[in-house]
C-alpha cells in the first residue's frame, strides 16, 4: 500500500497540515488526544473533505483541489473499523457482516464468508442480535463487516480503546490475523504505544495537526522512554514450560524466566520496564530475585538524564535504563558481559 496525503484543513483554532508519503501494510499512526488522528482517517475515507491538497493511494487520486477530483466514500475502497463497533442494533451478526458485502462492488467479492468467519470464531454467533455481544465480539463483528468489503485499506481508529485490557489483547491477534489472511494493508491509531508496537512495523507520529516523523514503533518507544513515567516497556513473549509452586516458568529465546504473575495458557505477553531491570558487573551472589539473566550490551542511548542499555539475552532483546554514574561505574560500553537481574514480579501480564 502507497499512500500520499497532502492536505490542510482548519477546524476554528486547530489546523491540521501534512504532506507525507508512506508505503508498508501495517502503519500506526500515533498522536495524543487532539493531535488530527481522527480528522486524517475522516479525510482519507472521505468522511470530511480537505480545504485543499491532494490525496493518492495506491497511484490512484482520491481527492485533489486543484483537479476538482473528490471521491465519494464508497467508491474509496477504504474500510473502517471505530473505536465502538457501529453495528446495525436492529440486525443480527450475520445481516451485520453481510452488510459489508453489500457495500462492496460485484466484481471485488473475493473475502469468503466462511473462511472469514473461522478467522474471526464468529460461526457460533451469526444469529445473535448485536446488543446480545460483548465488547470483544462487536469488534470482531465490525472488522469481519468492513473486511467483506474488501477494503484496498483498512482503517483502524483506536478499535481496541473501549475494551478491557484483557480483551484488547486477544483482539490483537484477530486483526493481525485477519488483515494477514485476506492481504488487507491497515492504518491503525491509536494514542497507545504499547497497541501501536505490537500492531504495527512503521508509525506516522502526529502532534498538533502535523506529522512528526515517521520511524519504526522501535524506534518510537525509545524516544519517549525519557519523558515516559515508566521507562521503556519491554515486551516479552513466551512460552509455558511448568509451573514451581507459586511461580511460573517460561521459556523466552533460550532464556528460562521465572514469574510470579503468570498462569497456565501455554503462550503470554508480558511487560517489564527498563527500570525493574538492575545490571550488575560480575556475577552476584545468592540474590533472593528469581531471575539472572547473563546478557551482553548491544548498545547504549541516551534517554532523557540517564542512559538507555541494549541488552542481547539468550537470542532476544531487553532494554534497561541507568543513571548515568552507574553507567560510568560499570564501564557500560558496547559487547560488553553483563548480568541482569529481575524479580518474579516485576513482569505485568498482558492480556
Ligand atoms: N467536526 C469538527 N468540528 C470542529 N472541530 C473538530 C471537528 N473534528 C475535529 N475537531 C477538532 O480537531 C482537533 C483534532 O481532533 P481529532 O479527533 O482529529 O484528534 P485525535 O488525535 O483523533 O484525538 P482523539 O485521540 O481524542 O480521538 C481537536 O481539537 C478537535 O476538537
Amino acid at each position: 500500500m502507497e499512500l500520499r496525503m497532502a492536505v490542510t484543513k482548519r477546524f476554528g483554532a486547530f489546523d491540521l497540515e501534512t504532506d507525507f508519503t508512506t508505503s508498508g501494510e501495517a502503519i500506526g499512526v500515533f498522536g495524543q488526544s487532539g493531535s488530527g488522528k481522527s480528522t486524517l482517517v475522516s479525510l482519507l475515507a472521505g468522511l470530511a473533505q480537505p480545504d485543499a491538497g491532494e490525496i493518492w493511494l495506491d497511484g490512484e487520486c482520491l481527492y485533489s483541489s486543484s483537479r476538482r477530483i473528490d471521491l465519494p466514500p464508497q467508491r474509496r475502497r477504504v474500510g473502517i473499523v471505530f473505536q465502538n463497533a457501529c453495528l446495525f442494533p436492529h440486525l443480527d451478526v450475520e445481516a451485520n457482516l453481510l452488510y459489508g458485502y453489500r457495500r462492496c462492488a460485484p466484481e471485488n467479492r473475493s473475502i469468503d464468508f466462511k473462511t472469514l468467519i473461522g478467522v474471526l470464531r464468529l460461526e457460533e454467533l451469526l444469529k445473535r442480535g448485536v446488543n446480545r455481544l460483548s465488547g470483544g465480539e462487536r469488534q470482531r463483528v465490525a472488522l469481519g463487516r468492513a473486511i467483506l468489503a474488501n477494503p484496498r485499506l483498512l482503517l483502524m481508529d483506536e478499535p481496541l480503546s473501549a475494551l478491557d485490557d484483557s480483551l484488547k489483547f486477544q483482539i490483537i491477534t484477530y486483526l493481525k490475523s485477519a488483515s494477514e489472511e485476506f492481504r488487507i494493508p491497515y492504518l491503525f491509531i491509536s494514542h497507545s504505544l504499547i497497541e501501536v508496537r505490537l500492531m504495527t512495523e512503521k508509525v506516522l507520529a502526529v502532534a498538533g495537526g502535523r506529522i512528526t516523523g515517521q520511524m519504526t514503533p522501535e524506534q518510537l518507544a525509545r524516544q519517549r522512554m525519557g519523558q515516559s513515567q515508566v521507562g521503556y516497556i519491554n515486551l516479552l513473549d513466551v512460552e509455558l514450560k511448568r509451573r514451581l509452586g507459586g511461580l511460573y516458568a517460561y521459556r523466552w529465546g533460550d532464556t528460562e524466566l521465572f514469574v510470579s504473575a503468570g498462569d497456565d495458557a501455554p503462550r503470554a505477553v508480558f511487560e517489564l520496564s527498563s527500570r525493574d531491570i538492575i545490571l550488575f558487573k560480575k556475577h552476584p551472589e545468592a540474590i533472593s530475585a528469581r531471575n539472572l539473566l547473563k546478557c551482553t550490551v548491544l548498545d547504549t542511548f541516551p534517554s532523557g538524564n540517564k542512559v538507555g542499555v541494549e541488552l542481547g539475552c539468550g537470542g532476544r532483546k531487553l532494554v534497561a535504563e541507568v543513571v548515568v554514574q552507574a553507567a560510568d561505574e560499570l564501564a557500560i560500553q558496547a559487547r560488553s558481559e553483563i548480568y541482569a537481574v529481575v524479580k518474579a514480579a516485576s513482569f505485568r501480564r498482558l492480556g
